[in-house]
């Protein structure tokens, strides 16, 4: 039987929810990962200092008994966010990074940001102090097809913003695109990608194969074949500037199974058995632990993990939980469509 000891992983993009969607998901991250960068599009979102130390100690709260798990706080950018209140809690330690979302662009991302020259004073003042700005990279005007949003946000707005505050340090969140990878390479060492495990595994035709698939929808929307290549490519070499993001997004099933369902994978149960397995057929498990624990600790200027985890791969496939229960309602777990055989072990 192989097995695979790595140092803890970090998830650097994850969707806790609130209330009982809290209590429900986060004893699976917490189960396998030593932090995790919490995202801040709660309704109402996590805008102030004030308000990410408080959604922190709800988090800490609903953690199981003896969990060592941190979570890493973002805040939510407005046009109104205060540069001060953002120094500040980036100086006291809650706030790690800040979230920029394109009003319209996603789950709750009214409040975003519409006009990105009201928020240079505040990207000026994280440039000056090293703080992360992490980024949904999509474009919203509708006239921009579904497909091509990713790339057209690089070119109106990424490589402007790198233009003008070259210091600023970006995560280019959920990269999807070919072009993503590659601005990523050439912005140099400033600018970092998350990178998912079900944007590795599935390209858009699982969303529409013999019917509408919502539970593989999510934003942004899975590409065609030669981008999620792309994507193996970058999460596989070991180069530095790419790290896992599970953007594990649960939403209750009837929220997904229905005329609008809303956009968001719930992967984190299965995210490092899928890992295993797409990182073993790339003959690349070797570079696991710098995509999933080193990496992003490393972009973020903190210690990797001490605790370590160990993966095992089991001849039989393992069985795992299709859903997990939030009350009476269910959230429906990423399906990769392959037997799973690894299993991180207890
Ligand atoms: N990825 C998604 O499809 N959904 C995320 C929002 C986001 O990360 O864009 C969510 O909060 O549900
Ligand atoms: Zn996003
Ligand atoms: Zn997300």
């Amino acid at each position: 039987m192989k097995t695979l000891t790595i140092r803890k992983p970090d998830d650097w993009h994850l969707h806790l929810r609130d209330g009982a969607v809290l209590e429900a998901v986060l004893p699976h991250t917490a189960a396998h990962f030593g932090r995790a960068i919490i995202m801040p599009n709660l309704v109402p979102p996590v805008v102030t200092s004030a308000d990410a130390a408080a959604y922190r100690e709800r988090i800490l709260a609903a953690l199981p008994e003896g969990s060592g798990f941190k979570p890493l706080m973002t805040l939510y950018l407005t046009e109104t966010t205060q540069a001060a209140d953002v120094e500040s809690g980036f100086r006291d330690g809650v706030v790690k990074a800040v979230k920029l979302y394109p009003a319209g662009a996603t789950t709750n991302s009214q409040s975003g940001v519409r006009n990105i020259e009201a928020v240079y004073p505040v990207l000026e003042r994280m440039a000056s102090i090293g703080m992360p700005l992490c980024v949904h990279g999509e474009v919203t005007d509708p006239e921009i097809d579904i497909f091509d949003r990713e790339a057209v946000f690089i070119e109106r707005v990424l490589e402007p913003l790198r233009r003008r505050l070259p210091e600023l340090r970006i995560v280019m969140e959920h990269v999807t695109t070919k072009e993503g990878t590659d601005f990523v390479r050439e912005a140099g060492p400033n600018v970092g990608a998350t990178i998912t495990p079900h944007h590795l595994i599935i390209n858009r035709n699982a969303i529409l194969a013999g019917g509408i698939r919502p539970h593989y929808y999510c934003l942004p929307v899975a590409k065609r074949e030669s981008h999620r290549l792309a994507l193996l490519r970058a999460a596989t070499s070991g180069e530095g500037r790419f790290f896992l993001g599970t953007d594990s997004a649960p939403h209750l099933d009837p929220l997904k199974e229905c005329a609008c369902g809303c956009a968001g994978i719930f992967n984190a149960p299965n995210t490092l058995a899928c890992l295993a397995h797409v990182f073993e057929e790339e003959g690349a498990l070797d570079r696991l632990e710098a995509f999933v624990s080193l990496n992003g600790p490393a972009f973020y200027r903190l210690p990797p993990n001490e605790e370590r985890i160990t993966l095992k791969r089991h001849d039989k496939p393992v069985e795992m939980e299709r859903k997990i229960a939030v009350g009476a309602e269910t959230v429906t777990v990423f399906d990769p469509m392959f037997p799973i055989h690894w299993k991180v072990e207890d």
